[in-house]
């Protein structure tokens, strides 16, 4: 029974009279992931194109000709006016008179590389053309995981190969079964620059085959980040602010961190907070969270000791004029508990700061209401067609998910309409915000339905979650400390390290938590149980 919501907040015109068509670009030469967004650029720049979704960015080892540098791919779903063979030659002109492609011969390396994949008319029948220029459906695509894999988080998982009729998400499970090299991919999320080169987080979320047969979902297959938390507060619940203002405390604690952490894992974050966000709490102006935050995050930059390869910071605020100034002083990722509700402005600056990663987190209302607001019933009237994997039945018991995933791809859909790129979302199911103790534990539990979730709007817009890495943040919280009976957060910290491994059996790929040290052993047995890690 597919039924669809009107879904505010999307500014579409008509869009019937515009064909719709998914190109899939690659690029495994210069700054690839600049090559790809000069493309997109181009590509909006005619009158005759509208790019409509990105999908994520997957690095993948070079399929038929293999002595060449790994490629960065991806699909863009875009409308245009164009016909096919116009289309492709807006396509070629962008590879080689604007972007200077060489091709010195077939499957070698590019600069670019845009290809037809799909073409639909203003009706949304597909295109079928086989002449000596162009070819579409495109003839490769079946045989392409770096392809069908991105242009499955851009179409619901019923559309269906015109062809073959059958459902490219079947094709691409069949494909990925063989388990080839080249149909490993890693979806990248970038962190920053250091120097000319561009840092990246990588993950990677396969469907597991469990060994009995039964499909377990979706599960990561490389190793859990660890998010520490640098609380430069004087009232933050968990720590009761030992290091606030005190930047030498704050720069020695840092390094304690990091060297414990480092010995277990390749990469560390740390999320440097100036604003306590436990519910209620009051919140300070913005200079003085700048006064927190900022020299804290210079300072952990410049510390030698500290490599940027290896230690990312991230600030944690929901004010876009902090976010920007903290980027400017070094942060790498925005981590924005409010999903860019707070600050009208935020998403601007995410957008305008490409190689920047943003946590996109569920929550309602505001500091001082949400713990109020955590009535999670299915509204009857509202009706939505949502694709949820069919192993999971949509009852009463994932009815509190079902409407968080909804809300979050209202957010997610105000960010890409803003300019922000999918590659830069990290997902947090927001753990405390406005939920209670029960739903709490629900939404890690259900974390598999979460990163499985996709729904269709009535105006036909689409997003799926798929790929996308999570972050959860259940660190030293009460639902914690009502299970345990522990009235003081840093009392809490080995009952996180059970929370935050079931989270990693749940698919979680970051972890945001207090105590690193300790915390960063959990991550790594769960890492070994889990995903079979070293
Ligand atoms: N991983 C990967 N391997 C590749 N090998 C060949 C071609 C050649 O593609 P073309 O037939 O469209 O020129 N493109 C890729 C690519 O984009 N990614
Ligand atoms: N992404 C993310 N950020 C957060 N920041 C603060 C808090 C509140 O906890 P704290 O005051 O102990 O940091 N929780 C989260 C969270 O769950 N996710």
């Amino acid at each position: 029974k597919s039924e669809v919501i009107p879904h505010h907040g999307l500014n579409v015109a008509p869009s019937d009279t515009w064909n719709t068509a998914y190109l899939a670009f690659g690029s495994n030469v210069g700054d690839r992931l600049q090559n790809i967004r000069t493309a997109i650029d181009l590509l909006n720049q005619r009158k005759t194109i509208r790019v409509k979704c990105m999908s994520s960015l997957f690095e993948s080892e070079p399929m038929y000709f293999k002595d060449q540098e790994s490629f960065l791919n991806g699909c863009l779903k875009i409308q245009t006016s164009l016909s096919p063979h116009e289309l492709l030659v807006c396509c070629k002109e962008i590879e080689y008179d604007e972007l200077k492609r060489v091709k010195k011969f077939d499957n070698g390396p590019r600069t670019i590389d845009l290809d037809i994949i799909l073409f639909l008319n203003g009706a949304g029948e597909p295109v079928m053309i086989d002449d000596e220029k162009l070819t579409v459906p495109h003839k490769r695509l079946l045989e392409r995981s770096f392809v069908l894999e991105p242009l499955c988080e851009l179409i619901p998982p019923n559309f269906v190969h015109p062809l073959t009729a059958e459902p490219l998400i079947d094709h691409l499970n069949k494909l990925s079964k063989k388990g080839n090299d080249e149909d490993r991919l890693f979806n990248l999320v970038p962190v920053g620059s250091s120097g000319s080169t561009v840092n990246f987080l990588k993950f990677q979320n396969v469907t597991e085959e469990g060994i009995f047969g039964s499909t377990l979902g979706r599960g990561s297959k490389v190793a859990t980040l660890v998010m520490a938390i640098v609380n430069t507060t004087p009232d933050s619940f968990s720590d009761s602010g030992e290091l606030y203002c005190d930047l030498d405390k704050q720069l020695s604690c840092v390094k304690e961190i990091c060297s414990q952490t480092l010995r277990l894992h390749e990469k560390l974050i740390i999320d440097v907070g100036g604003c306590s966000t436990r519910p209620n709490s009051p919140q300070p102006s913005e200079e003085e969270e700048l006064r927190r935050v900022i020299p804290t995050i210079q300072a952990i930059k410049s510390c030698p000791d500290l490599p940027s390869d290896k230690v990312i910071i991230s600030v944690d605020t929901y004010r876009s004029n902090v976010a920007q100034k903290a980027i400017n002083a070094g942060a790498s990722i925005v981590n924005d508990i409010s999903g860019g509700s707070f600050d009208s402005s935020m998403f601007s600056v995410i957008a305008a700061n490409p190689n920047v990663a943003y946590v996109l987190s569920h929550t309602r209302g505001d500091i001082a209401t949400m713990a109020k607001l955590t009535n999670y019933e299915e509204s009857q009237n509202g009706k939505l067609s949502e694709y949820i994997s069919d192993k999971i039945c949509k009852t009463s018991e994932t009815a509190t998910t079902r409407i968080i995933g909804r809300e979050l791809a209202e957010r997610y859909f105000a960010a890409v309409n803003n300019g922000v790129a999918r590659w830069q979302i990290i997902m947090d199911p927001g753990i405390g915000f406005a939920k209670n103790g029960d739903q709490n534990l629900q939404i890690i539990r259900q974390l598999p339905l979460l990163k499985s979730f996709s729904c269709t709007w009535e105006n036909g817009e689409h997003v799926s979650f798929r790929n996308l890495p999570w972050l959860v943040g259940p660190s030293r919280k009460k639902f914690i400390g009502k299970i345990t009976k522990e009235e003081n957060p840093s009392d809490r910290d080995f009952a996180t390290g059970a929370v935050i491994t079931a989270s990693i059996g749940f698919g979680a790929d970051i972890v945001r938590v207090h105590n690193a040290k300790d915390c960063a052993k959990a991550v790594k047995v769960a890492d070994a149980l889990y995903k079979q890690l070293p």
